[in-house]
């Protein structure tokens, strides 16, 4: 199964389910909030958009236990988790209610508690990004084009450390007093506030160095990034170096402080 993970045809079909996904979410673009449980919006978007990717999933990956979020928010978790689909409907649920286009449908394949694949889609930039850690390749492509097709895709590498200093990217709208001092240890001179996923893809392709998060948030917001970046050749670990290990029911599937860094980052 984890060989099916990498399948082109599986990772295209899966690109336009993230394209039917964000055309759904587009249509309520410009709606309100309610609150869950935990005191985080979500809207009609978040829940129709994780219906349309659990009723794709479901065809295309039948059997294999899947994270979501607003599933997850009703309590309902996957037992089986050596092998699991991480899904973010809608990763900067914030951003979206702000208008300003930063947030992402993510679909993170994990296997042995590594996401191997996974796919990051902007919606309102209507972006998609395609990565396999490790297969060491990433993609920007055009939702459900062939992975083949050489005038539909590029490929994305991260970047050199730039003469003038590192650029983050740092949470819109969570601040991270703790990840606020590890970049000023690491003499990043510069800072860009960014909402979601989309700072791993971002990263991935080259427009900036790193992202770090000293807070615990949940699997499914991080996996697919993960994936994408760790393609591109960066790397995702914990601030000392590990790695990240998903798939961890015993921890209600939450993460630990990351940092996310293009491959030059923290190199020298
Ligand atoms: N300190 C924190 N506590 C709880 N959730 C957080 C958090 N910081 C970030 N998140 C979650 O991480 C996601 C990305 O955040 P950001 O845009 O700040 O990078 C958001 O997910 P959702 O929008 O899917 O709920 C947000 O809720
Ligand atoms: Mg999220």
């Amino acid at each position: 199964m984890p060989q099916r993970f990498r399948d082109s045809l599986l990772l295209e079909a899966l690109g336009t389910l993230c394209s039917e996904a964000g055309a759904r979410i587009m249509s309520h673009y410009g709606a309100s909030a309610t609150m869950k449980a935990d005191g985080s919006p979500v809207t009609a978007a978040d829940n129709e958009a994780e219906e349309i990717i659990l009723a794709g999933l479901a065809t295309l990956l039948p059997g294999v236990p899947v994270l979501a979020e607003e599933s997850a928010a009703a309590g309902r978790l996957p037992a089986s988790t050596d092998l699991l689909i991480a899904v973010d409907p809608m990763d900067g649920t914030r951003e979206f209610l702000a208008g300003n286009g930063e947030f992402t449908v993510n679909i993170g394949l994990i296997s042995a508690g590594v996401p191997i694949a996974g796919l990051v889609y902007a919606p309102a930039r209507e972006r998609l990004w395609i990565g396999m850690g490790d297969k060491a390749e990433a993609m920007q492509i055009v939702p459900g084009a062939p992975i083949a097709s050489a005038s539909q895709r590029s490929a994305i590498r991260t970047r050199s450390l730039p003469p003038e200093g590192a650029l983050a990217l740092v949470s819109r709208s969570h601040p991270d007093a703790g990840g606020e001092a590890y970049l000023a240890k690491h003499h990043v001179t510069h800072r860009l506030a960014m909402g979601s996923s989309l700072k791993f893809a971002v990263i991935a392709e080259g427009g900036a160095d790193v992202t770090v998060r000293f807070a615990s948030i949940t699997e499914w917001d991080i996996a697919a990034g993960h994936a994408v970046l760790a393609g591109a050749g960066g790397r995702v670990t914990s601030p000392e170096g590990a790695p990240l290990v998903y798939g961890r029911a015993d921890k209600a599937f939450r993460t630990d402080a990351y940092v996310a860094a293009s491959a030059a980052f923290g190199a020298t």
